[in-house]
């Protein structure tokens, strides 16, 4: 379980967190939403220990994880996906996933090997086939789509089995259909890999179809969390995010 209890961060006068409390639980695919600056990232950094807050509580499990260094909370779980594929331009997919695998099981040596041992290959050939990129496996990270590079930033994440892994906009400036794609992946990934997945997203259609729950935040503060379901019919998040036009029930 990651939960976060009344966690307050601010900058100056900005309150970018305002008393959030949300409960993650082992599991669960949830969503974070909210409008611009309303402390989405800022609640990542927090998780993460990029940021230390000013004062609550971020539980993984019965540990106070707050303000940790943040190599220790990867070490205890906690992974994200950041923009580094294109820092390997010249590796391979391939390579990039077999480095990290094996600065995960400690093989720091092997990081740079041509001739890895055999474990870490494996493994980083199940992160292929799981990410669906056999097709662009031995192309080098700098000559893969965009599309693709994300998903290799998440594949990167997952090479050190994190417990809870955060996304930011895993669909960020792709298309509609890439979107899709990405997000289907994203969703298998989590189904298959058991563990708690939360990721920030801007489209509706997306977050609505594929979150088990849904966290709202407005000016840092949590507005409501709960399924789709009760999201999409609370008046405060209709009026405060949604807009009444595309989500008001239609009379019968
Ligand atoms: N390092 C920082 N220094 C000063 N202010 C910051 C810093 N990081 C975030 N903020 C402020 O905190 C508030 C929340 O920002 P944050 O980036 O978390 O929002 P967000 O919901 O992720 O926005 P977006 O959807 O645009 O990415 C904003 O007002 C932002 O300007």
């Amino acid at each position: 379980m990651l939960r976060l209890e009344n966690v307050v961060k601010t900058f100056g006068g900005v309150v970018a967190t305002d008393h959030v409390s949300l409960d993650f639980p082992d599991g669960s695919l949830s969503a974070v939403i909210g409008p611009n600056g309303a402390g989405k990232t800022t609640l990542f950094n927090l998780i993460t220990g990029h940021l230390v807050p000013d004062s609550g509580r971020i539980l993984l499990g019965d540990q106070d994880i707050a303000g940790m260094e943040p190599a220790r909370i990867v070490r205890k779980g906690v992974g994200r996906a950041f923009q580094v594929a294109s820092i390997f331009p010249t590796m391979t997919v391939e390579q990039a996933l077999m480095a990290a695998v094996a600065s995960h099981v400690h093989m720091s040596e092997h990081l740079l090997s041509a001739f890895p041992p055999p474990s870490v290959r494996q493994r980083a050939e199940e992160l292929v086939e799981l990410l669906g990129m056999g097709g662009v496996a031995r192309l080098l990270c700098s000559n893969i789509s965009h599309g693709d590079q994300k998903l290799l930033d998440i594949g990167l994440a997952l090479a050190l089995e994190p417990r809870v892994l955060l996304l930011d906009e895993p669909t960020a400036g792709m298309g509609p259909e890439e979107r899709w794609q990405m997000i289907r992946t994203v969703r298998r990934l989590w189904e298959q890999g058991r563990m708690t997945l939360v990721f920030i997203e801007h489209d509706m259609d997306i977050v609505f179809e594929v979150s088990q729950t849904i966290s709202v935040l407005r000016y840092g503060a949590v507005l409501a969390q709960g399924t789709a379901d009760e999201i999409r019919s609370n008046p405060e998040v209709i009026e405060a995010y949604l807009g009444t036009e595309n989500y008001e029930e239609q009379p019968a």
